[in-house]
């Protein structure tokens, strides 16, 4: 009989409260896994908790009670298997593009420890994440100089650079118009159906969310937990026509209920 694989991210009735017990409880009883190469998408009202969930599995912070886990080991400093791109793609200012990319070589092993004997290879990897959305030929040019969206694209590529096992974005193209938007949409599903990472994303964007995952986590109010999922049925490649068919948009609307019950406290049964 086969046996079923353990999931990449199991994230186990954790909670989390900033500023000791006075402070704010962020998260509360929140349960989860991921499957290793799945795209999971978290939505939920404002300040409920998704970003604090995000640096819970990156190690970026700790929880306060429950047990977060990746590859099979308690979470309890940053990882080097996550790649990360946030709403503000933070690339150096005096780094040009290609440099900005390759960073987490410089930082993470054993990239670090090959860099310097290996670095063409790396460079031509870098080259070939850039023309993967874009890029090719903004290598040499620095972040000035470049729209917020190619900022953003650069920034993908350096969360991408290491080779992660696991991609947290969150909110990435939050700040963009609607066309950049929708352009790194079909971009970032090409990339991963290439690179095949498994991905958290976070996003208030339901019709991005429903474009991108395999499966869609709704939380609460905060303090947040785990309201609802939603498996996303729809083939890929997904294309920008496909969100304009019905079953796209009542998928959209179906997350927009579960959205607005959590806002009002409560929650629908799940339909799935
Ligand atoms: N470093 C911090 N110190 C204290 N409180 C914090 C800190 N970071 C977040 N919080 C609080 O924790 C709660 C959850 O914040 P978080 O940023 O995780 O929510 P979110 O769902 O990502 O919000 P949004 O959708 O608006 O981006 C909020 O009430 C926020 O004010």
């Amino acid at each position: 009989m086969a046996t079923k694989e353990r999931p990449f991210v199991e994230i186990d009735g954790v909670s989390m409260q900033y500023g000791g017990v006075e402070g704010t409880l962020a998260l509360r009883d929140a349960t989860l896994n991921v499957a290793r190469g799945e795209f999971v998408v978290v939505v939920g009202p404002s300040g409920c908790g998704k970003s604090t969930l995000m640096k819970l599995v990156s190690g970026l912070w700790p929880s306060s009670a429950g047990s977060v886990i990746v590859g099979g080991q308690e979470v309890d400093r940053p990882l080097s298997v996550v790649g990360m791109a946030f709403q503000n793609p933070t690339l150096l200012p005096w780094r040009n593009i290609l440099s900005n990319v390759m960073l987490p070589l410089e930082v993470v092993e054993p990239h670090r420890r090959r860099l310097r004997r290996e670095r063409a290879a790396y460079e031509d990897k870098a080259h070939r994440l850039l023309a993967m959305v874009g890029l090719a030929g903004f290598e040499k040019r620095f972040p000035y100089q470049l729209s917020g969206g190619m900022q953003q694209r650069a920034s993908l590529c350096r969360a991408l650079v290491h080779d992660p096992e696991l991609l947290m974005l969150d909110e990435p193209f939050g700040a963009l118009d609607i066309f950049t938007r929708e352009d790194l949409w079909a971009q970032l599903q090409e990339v991963c159906l290439t690179l095949k990472p498994t991905v958290i994303l976070v996003t208030h964007d339901l019709r991005e969310a429903v474009f991108l995952a395999d499966r869609v986590l709704v939380m609460s109010s905060r303090p947040g937990r785990i309201l609802a999922e939603r498996t996303v049925p729809f083939d890929r490649p997904r294309s920008l026509d496909d969100t304009y068919k019905q079953d796209f948009q009542d998928l959209v609307h179906e997350l927009r209920d579960h959205i607005n019950a959590a806002r009002k406290g409560g929650e629908i049964a799940d339909a799935a």
